[in-house]
């Protein structure tokens, strides 16, 4: 478990979309998705200014319908359309559980969601309204983890929260390598040359550029617990 973490103003936290599945095979339990509604609310009680990124792998992954023959590009669009599905389940169990809430999309869709507006964003947050980052970075090829990392930096967000199915990185998947032993505490640099795949390297970059520690845990535990201390989690940083 990390020894000391920091004391967090703002954070980003991505919420995998994977982890909004629950036990089901696809798509949305809404049990699961007020359970996490929960935590965050749980975070927001602290005084933390929260916003999130939410991914899409409980709906659609372009990656791997285009691994089936669509144009890849397609398919990634299908997959930031599938994150904005995702980001109005969790506003609507956030407002029902009394929090402000705003979905901003990178893709215009304006009977939907907020387009995004930097300042905006950023001017939400400060009068105490959780923001939905949909729809990643607006553009093909990249990952929600990209757009969590952007997103963070962009937000002068103190950390990104990556929350998963699994309690922090590992040498290497422990999904599919039981031996596999997890980390308390890396370096970006470590991430990147171990090759651990966790989280695309293009989010690790950005994290390392702008200095912003990455916090991966499992959604399972309550993110309050993960900010204690008092859960498993793995952070990446640089060394002090
Ligand atoms: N070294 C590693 N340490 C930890 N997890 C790893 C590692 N290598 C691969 N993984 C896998 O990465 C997954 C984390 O990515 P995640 O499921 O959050 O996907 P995502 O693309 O970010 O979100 P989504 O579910 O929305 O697609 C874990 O479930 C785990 O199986
Ligand atoms: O900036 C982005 C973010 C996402 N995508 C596509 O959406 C799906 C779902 O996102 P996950 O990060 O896998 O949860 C992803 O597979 C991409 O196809 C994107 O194109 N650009």
């Amino acid at each position: 478990m990390p020894t000391t973490l920091p004391k967090f103003r703002r954070i980003l936290l991505k919420v995998s979309g994977e982890a909004l599945m629950g036990s089901q095979a696809y798509g949305l339990d809404m049990p699961t998705v007020d359970r996490i509604a929960a935590d965050i609310k749980g975070v927001y009680d602290l005084g933390i200014e929260v916003c999130l990124v939410i991914g899409g792998g409980n709906i659609f992954r372009g990656l791997s319908v285009a691994a089936r023959g669509m144009e890849r590009a397609t398919a990634d669009y299908m997959g930031m359309l599938a994150t904005v599905m995702n980001g109005l389940a969790l506003q609507n169990s956030l407002e029902r559980m009394g929090l402000q809430t705003r979905v901003i999309s990178a893709i215009p869709m304006t009977s939907v969601a907020e387009p995004y507006i930097r300042r905006r964003a950023i001017r939400h947050m400060e009068k105490g309204r959780v923001v939905i980052f949909a729809a990643g970075t607006g553009n093909p090829f990249f990952t929600t983890d990209t757009a969590a990392t952007l997103r963070a930096a962009e937000m002068g967000c103190d950390a990104m929260l990556k929350g998963t199915q699994v309690d922090g990185v590992y040498s290497a998947d422990p999904k599919r390598d039981p031996k596999a032993v997890r980390f308390d505490e890396l370096t970006y640099h470590d991430v990147l040359s171990l090759d651990l795949k966790v989280m695309d390297a293009s989010a690790i970059a950005l994290a390392r550029e702008n200095r912003i520690p990455i916090l991966v845990f499992s959604l399972s535990e309550p993110v309050v617990s993960v900010l204690r201390g008092e859960a498993k989690s793995t952070i990446i940083r640089e060394r002090e």
